[in-house]
C-alpha cells in the first residue's frame, strides 16, 4: 500500500461515524487495542491513551451475555469473522447496547495479526424498539378496537379487539384501507364530513355502520383522530371505537316496536297519525295536494269465521303487501285498524289516487289465498281542501269508504 492510500484509509477510520477499534491477536490475555477512533472513544468514555495496550474486557460488566462473549472468544480464537450484541459500560459505569462485526486480519504468511471491531451503539433503537413493542402489546391488550392508519389510508395497525369485533385476521386487514368495513349505510355527506374534519386536522367522531367479514353490520361509537410527526404534519390516523350494537339493535326493536305493527310490518296508527299530521303541515306551507285513501278489506269478518284467525291474518299480510308494493317509495302505507289501512299520498293529484286505487283494487281481487281463496278490497278517497284539518279529512274519506261499501263493496267512492 502506498503511503498516500494509508493515509486515505487512516482518515477514514477516524473520521467514520462507527466506533472502530484494531487490536492485536494475543488472545491469551484477549487482544490488546492498538487503534481506537474518536466514535470509538466517545461511544466507551475512554480516551486513546486509557485504552492503548488495554483488553476490552474493562467494558464488560454484570449484564454483558456471557455465551456472546464466549461465542465471540471460539469464533476469534478460530480466526472467523463475528458478529453480535451485547451490553458493554462506558468509563462512568452507564450500560450500552453495542452491535460488532469483528473481521481478523492475517499477514502475508496467513498469521492472524490483528482484528478489527466496527461497533454501533445500538441502545435508542433497542430502547424504542422495546417500547415499541411494549405499546403494540398494550394496544393489543386493550378491550376496544383500535386501528392506525397511514396517510394513503392503509391499515398500519389493528389490535385484536378489532379482528374480534370485524371477524377479520389482524393480517388480512393490514394494507388495506377501511373502505373494507363499509356498509353502505352512510351517504356521500358522512364521509365528506369526515375527511373535512381529518384533513383540517380535528378529531371525527361518529357512529358507524361497518360491514364484518361474514356480511353482517355492526354498530360502533367511533373516534379517529390524526397523529403528527416531528415536522407538525399529518402522518397517521388512529382510531378507537366501541362496539355498541347490542344498544343499536335494542333501541332499533324499540323504535320499530313503538312505530311498527307487528302483524304487518306497517307503519302502526300511532306512529301513522303523526305521518298524517307531518303531510298536513307540508301540505299547507307548500300548497301541494294532499290525497288519503282508506282501504277496508270486504267481509273480513267472515274470511275469520270460516277459516279461523290464522287464516285471517295471513290475508291482512298479504293485502299489506300488495299495497306496499302498489305505492311509490315516498307514500306512506298504515294498518289503521283491524281490516282497515290509510294510504297517505303527498303531492298526489286526484287522478294519480284514483288510478292507484284501481291497481290494488284489481291486485287484490287477482291474489288467491291457498285456504280463503280470493277477497276483495273497498275504498275512500278524499283530497285536502286547503285549510283542512287532518281529522276532517279522514272523516271524509271514512265517510266515502262508507259509501263504496253501501254501494256494493269491491269500489272506490270519492269524498
Ligand atoms: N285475523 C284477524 N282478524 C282481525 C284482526 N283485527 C281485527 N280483526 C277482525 O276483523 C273483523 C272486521 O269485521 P267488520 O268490522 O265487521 O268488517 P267486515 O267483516 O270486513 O265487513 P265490511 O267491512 O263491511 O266488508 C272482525 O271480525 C275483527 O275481529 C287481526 O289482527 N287479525
Amino acid at each position: 500500500m502506498s503511503t498516500c492510500e494509508s493515509r486515505l484509509f487512516q482518515a477514514a477510520v477516524m473520521q467514520s461515524w462507527n466506533a472502530i477499534v484494531i487490536t492485536d491477536a494475543d488472545l491469551t490475555v484477549g487482544g490488546r487495542v492498538e487503534i481506537a477512533n474518536p466514535a470509538f472513544c466517545a461511544m466507551t468514555g475512554y480516551t486513546l491513551e486509557e485504552l492503548k495496550g488495554q483488553t476490552l474486557k474493562r467494558l464488560q460488566g454484570p449484564e454483558t451475555d456471557r455465551a456472546v462473549i464466549d461465542e465471540l472468544r471460539i469464533c476469534l480464537q478460530e480466526g472467523r469473522f463475528f458478529e453480535g450484541t451485547a451490553i458493554n459500560y462506558r468509563k462512568d459505569g452507564t450500560p450500552y447496547t453495542v452491535h460488532w462485526s469483528i473481521t481478523p486480519v492475517r499477514d502475508d504468511e496467513g498469521k492472524l495479526t490483528h482484528f478489527v471491531s466496527i461497533q454501533q451503539d445500538i441502545s435508542e433503537h433497542v430502547r424504542a424498539d422495546r417500547e415499541n413493542r411494549l405499546l403494540a402489546r398494550a394496544l393489543d391488550a386493550a378491550s376496544d378496537p383500535i386501528i392506525i392508519t397511514d396517510t394513503a389510508k392503509r391499515i398500519i395497525f389493528a389490535n385484536l379487539a378489532f379482528a374480534n369485533v370485524t371477524g377479520y385476521a389482524v393480517n388480512e386487514v393490514i394494507g388495506m384501507t377501511p373502505a373494507l368495513f363499509r356498509s353502505g349505510e352512510h351517504d356521500e355527506k358522512f364521509y365528506a364530513e369526515l375527511h373535512t374534519s381529518l384533513a383540517s386536522g380535528n378529531d371525527f367522531r361518529a357512529t358507524f355502520t361497518n360491514r364484518r367479514r361474514d356480511g353482517s353490520l355492526y354498530h360502533a361509537e367511533q373516534s379517529i383522530s390524526p397523529i403528527c410527526d416531528d415536522a407538525g404534519r399529518i402522518s397517521h390516523y388512529v382510531s378507537v371505537s366501541k362496539d355498541i350494537s347490542e344498544r343499536v339493535d335494542i333501541e332499533h326493536a324499540l323504535r320499530q316496536a313503538a312505530t311498527e305493527d307487528t302483524l304487518t310490518g306497517l307503519h302502526n296508527r300511532r306512529h301513522g297519525e303523526q305521518l298524517l299530521k307531518e303531510a298536513q303541515r307540508r301540505a299547507q306551507v307548500q300548497g301541494t295536494p294532499l290525497a288519503l285513501l282508506v282501504c277496508d278489506i270486504d267481509h273480513f269478518k267472515q274470511i275469520n269465521d270460516r277459516f279461523g284467525h290464522p287464516a285471517g291474518d295471513r290475508v291482512l299480510r298479504d293485502i299489506a303487501h300488495i299495497l306496499r308494493h302498489s305505492v311509490r317509495s315516498r307514500d306512506k302505507v298504515m294498518r289503521w285498524g283491524g281490516e282497515e289501512f290509510l294510504i297517505l299520498l303527498e303531492d298526489c293529484p286526484q287522478a294519480a289516487a284514483v288510478e292507484l286505487a284501481e291497481r290494488i283494487r284489481l291486485r287484490v281481487a287477482a291474489h288467491r289465498d291457498a285456504q280463503v281463496g280470493a277477497c276483495t278490497v273497498s275504498f275512500g278517497l278524499a283530497l285536502r281542501k286547503p285549510g283542512e284539518t287532518t281529522d276532517a279529512l279522514f272523516a271524509r274519506a271514512d265517510a266515502a269508504l262508507y259509501e263504496a261499501k253501501r254501494n256494493g263493496r269491491n269500489r272506490l267512492s270519492l269524498a
